[in-house]
């Protein structure tokens, strides 16, 4: 039996259209959510990503502003831009475009971003808040693997979901999020021996190892619902999931494809970061 599949695309577009009448309320109002995204350097996919931000603004009635810097920009002035978009007014969100050149610490950039106006969700203070379960914003490939997850009609409350990776951006919020719909969590990684053993079990299936085709259909349980966050580069210049779709959708459940599954749902996500940060620095949420 061939699964349905998620289409990350489509979802993505019915949340857009479902925000448009509350940004223009709020637009008559004199609220306008306002995202800042600045990118660091050429990096072709990046440019792509940042531009594609720039495009879901301007869709949704966003204000907003690219910051485009030399590679060879230095930390202290990122952290300068970082603290004058810190302070204005007109900007709600910052995004900060990842990977940074290898001369500027990541951590140290993420860290000086206002906790109100992260709406990447990787400020230590809204995942501290993730984990104990108040409220902050999310981090947005994490949130949309949920409202995917969602959208198949799969109850997770009670379910087992395992989660292939570890890492802060995805993995562990992944996990924290399953957990807070009740769903009984295990994580494995790069080190769990035996691991088709546990996917097996899985009800769910998030994976976001890194690995190209990682996950093939001796991974899965008949039924499960398998979400799919890696993106892998081939030689041959296509784009790869962690998942051997083809053959893991002959078993699976619903299933995300790569590409078209979660990616779509990253900068969604990051438009209605920007909206819940712009209505709460305005006293509306
Ligand atoms: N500050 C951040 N940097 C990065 C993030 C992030 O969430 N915050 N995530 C990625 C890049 N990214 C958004 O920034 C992103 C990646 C992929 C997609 C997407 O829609 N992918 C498509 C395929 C696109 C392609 O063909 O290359 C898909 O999967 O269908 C959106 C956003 C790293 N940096």
């Amino acid at each position: 039996m061939t699964a349905s599949i998620i289409n990350g695309k489509e979802v993505s577009q019915e949340i857009r259209a479902s925000m448009t009448a509350e940004v223009k309320q709020l637009s008559e109002q004199g609220v306008v959510p306002g995202l800042a995204v600045v990118l660091v350097g050429e990096d072709p996919a990046s440019q792509v990503y940042v531009r594609n931000k720039e495009k879901a603004c301007h869709d949704l009635g966003f204000y907003s502003e690219v910051h485009r810097l030399d590679a060879s920009t230095s930390q202290a002035d990122l952290l300068a831009l970082v603290d004058k978009l810190n302070n204005q007014k007109s900007i709600n969100g910052i995004l900060v475009q990842l990977p940074l050149p290898s001369h500027i610490e990541e951590k140290a950039v993420i860290d000086a971003i206002a906790v109100e106006k992260d709406v990447d969700g990787f400020h230590p203070v809204n995942v501290g808040n993730l984990v104990i379960g108040d409220d902050s914003l999310l981090p947005c490939t994490p949130a949309g693997v949920i409202e995917l997850i969602k959208r198949t009609g799969l109850e997770m409350s009670g379910k087992h979901a395992v989660v292939i990776g570890r890492s802060n951006i995805v993995g562990k919020p992944v996990s924290l999020l399953l957990q807070r719909e009740n769903a009984t969590v295990t994580m494995c990684h790069s080190r769990t021996a035996n691991m088709k053993e546990i996917t097996r079990q899985a009800d769910i299936l998030v994976v976001a190892i890194g690995r190209a085709n990682f996950v093939d259909a001796d991974y899965v349980k008949p039924g499960a619902v398998v979400i799919d966050v890696g993106m892998n580069r081939l030689d041959n210049g296509k784009l790869a999931g962690d998942v051997d779709f083809e053959s893991v959708k002959e078993v699976s459940g619903p299933i995300t494809p790569v590409p078209g599954g979660v990616g779509p749902m990253t900068i969604t996500m990051l438009m209605q970061n920007t909206l819940i940060a712009a209505k709460r620095a305005h006293g509306l949420a």
